[in-house]
C-alpha cells in the first residue's frame, strides 16, 4: 500500500491514478444500469441537477467509484423543446465547452464545474477522473473518485454529534483542501458540511461539489506569482465577472456577499468590502460553529417569506453567541468571551471570532489558520 503523509497523518492513496482526467467523447452503451465500462450500483445522492450513483468498472471491479449523471438541460429548461431539438439534430459530436456555455446555460455550468475539477488533485478534494460527454446522448457523466463514508453530518435536533476532536479533523482536512484550492485560484464559494465528505470507515474528510465554484485569475496569481501565466486554462474558467453575483447556501454566506440585501433599507451603509477567498473562511467558521454546538450561528428566528432577507441582516449586523458547552463530548466553552484563554474553550472561542470577522481584513487567512491547528 501507497500512502502520502500529510501533517496530522497518512492518507491512503491506492486509488486509481491516471496523470490527469480522461475525457471520452463516444459514449458506446449506455443504459440504467451501465455507461460504457461503468455498471452503476445504488444511487448515493440527489442534487439540483445531477444524480449520484456508486459504480464499478469491469475493467478494474475491485474499484468502487461514484459517477454523478448531470442533464445537460435541466427540469425547467426541459419544457423548452426547441433548444432539445436543436440540440439532438445540430450538435456535433465531439465536446465544445464555449459552444455549450453560450448555447445553455445548465450545460455551461456543468462544463465549468468539469473544467474546475480538472486542475485538482489533492487528498483533501474529490477527485474527477474521467468524463463522458457525447454530445448526442443527454446526460454528461463524471466519474470520481467513491467518498464512502458520506456527508459530514453536524447536528441531532439542535445537538451536535461530533466529538470537540472529530470537529478539529474536519476542521484541519478541510484546510488543507481548501488551501490548496485557493492557491490553484479556486473560490469553491459553497463550503458547508454536506459538501465535505467522508472517506471509508470515516478516516478523512474531502472538499465536493463544485457546482458553483469559481476561478480568479487575480488569486491564482497571487499565489503562483508569473509562473501563472504557463497554466493551461479552459476558456470556460476566464470569465469571473460571475464573483460579484451571490451564490452558495444563504446560511453561510459572509457578510461581503449579503451586503446589497443587508443594506438595502440603510440611510448610510458602510461601504461595500471585496468578494474574494475571504468568503470560503467564513463559510468555514459557520461550519466550525454547525459541528460545535449542532446548530448555525445566524438563523431567523421564525418563518416566513421574509426569512432569508432576516438571516443576511443578522450576518450583516449581529454578533454570534457562543453556548456553554461545544462537542457531543460537550466540554466547556467559558462563555463568548472566556476569561482563561488557555483553555480548550478559551482557544476555540478565540479561533471561532477570527474565522466570522465580518471585516474582510480582519479574517484569519488560511496560512494562519493552518498554524494554529497543527500547533
Ligand atoms: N464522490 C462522491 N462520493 C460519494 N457521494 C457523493 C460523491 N459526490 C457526491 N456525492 C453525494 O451526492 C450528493 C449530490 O452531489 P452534488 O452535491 O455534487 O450534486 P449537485 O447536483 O451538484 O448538488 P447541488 O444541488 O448541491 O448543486 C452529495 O450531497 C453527496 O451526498
Amino acid at each position: 500500500m501507497v500512502e502520502s503523509t500529510l501533517p496530522g497523518g497518512p492518507v491512503d492513496s491506492r486509488v486509481f491514478d491516471p496523470p490527469s482526467v480522461i475525457t471520452t467523447d463516444h459514449v458506446f452503451s449506455y443504459s440504467k444500469i451501465a455507461v460504457n465500462e461503468y455498471n452503476l450500483g445504488a444511487k448515493v445522492g440527489q442534487g439540483k441537477n445531477g444524480t449520484v450513483y456508486m459504480a464499478r468498472s469491469s475493467l478494474e471491479p475491485s474499484r468502487i467509484l461514484a459517477i454523478k449523471a448531470v442533464r445537460r438541460v435541466s427540469p425547467q429548461d426541459k419544457r423548452n423543446k426547441k433548444y432539445e431539438q436543436l440540440r439532438r439534430s445540430h450538435i456535433p459530436r465531439h465536446s465544445d465547452p464555449t459552444l455549450g456555455d453560450a448555447i445553455h446555460s445548465a450545460e455551461g455550468k456543468i462544463l465549468k464545474e468539469i473544467a474546475i475539477m480538472k486542475k485538482l488533485r489533492h487528498p483533501h478534494v474529490v477527485r474527477l477522473f474521467e468524463v463522458l460527454d457525447d454530445r448526442v446522448i443527454g446526460k454528461i457523466f463524471m466519474v470520481m473518485e467513491y467518498c464512502a463514508g458520506g456527508e459530514v453530518e453536524w447536528t441531532n435536533q439542535g445537538n451536535p454529534v461530533s466529538t470537540v476532536e472529530q470537529t478539529r479533523r474536519i476542521i484541519r482536512d478541510a484546510i488543507l483542501g481548501l488551501d490548496y484550492l485557493h492557491a490553484q485560484g479556486i473560490i469553491h464559494r459553497d463550503i458547508k458540511p454536506a459538501n465535505l465528505l467522508w472517506t471509508a470507515h470515516r478516516q478523512h474528510v474531502k472538499i465536493a461539489d463544485f457546482g458553483t465554484s469559481q476561478f480568479s485569475y487575480a488569486l491564482r496569481l497571487s499565489h503562483a506569482g508569473p509562473s501563472a501565466q504557463d497554466d493551461p486554462e479552459d476558456p470556460i474558467l476566464l470569465n469571473d465577472t460571475n464573483l460579484a453575483i451571490r451564490a452558495g447556501t444563504p446560511m453561510f454566506m459572509a457578510p461581503e456577499v449579503v451586503y446589497d440585501i443587508a443594506c438595502i433599507d440603510q440611510n448610510d451603509p458602510p461601504p461595500p468590502q471585496p468578494i474574494t477567498n475571504a468568503i470560503d473562511v467564513w463559510a468555514l467558521g459557520v461550519t466550525l460553529y454547525c459541528l460545535l454546538f449542532g446548530k448555525v450561528p445566524f438563523a431567523s428566528k421564525d418563518s416566513g417569506v421574509t426569512t432569508e432577507w432576516k438571516v443576511y441582516r443578522r450576518i450583516f449586523n449581529e454578533d454570534w453567541e457562543a453556548e456553554d458547552y461545544m462537542g457531543y463530548d460537550r466540554i466547556p466553552t467559558g462563555g463568548r468571551y472566556p476569561s482563561d484563554e488557555h483553555s480548550e474553550g478559551g482557544i476555540v472561542m478565540h479561533l471561532l471570532d477570527h474565522f466570522l470577522a465580518k471585516d474582510v481584513r480582519l479574517r484569519i487567512t488560511l496560512s494562519e489558520v493552518r498554524s494554529l491547528v497543527s500547533s
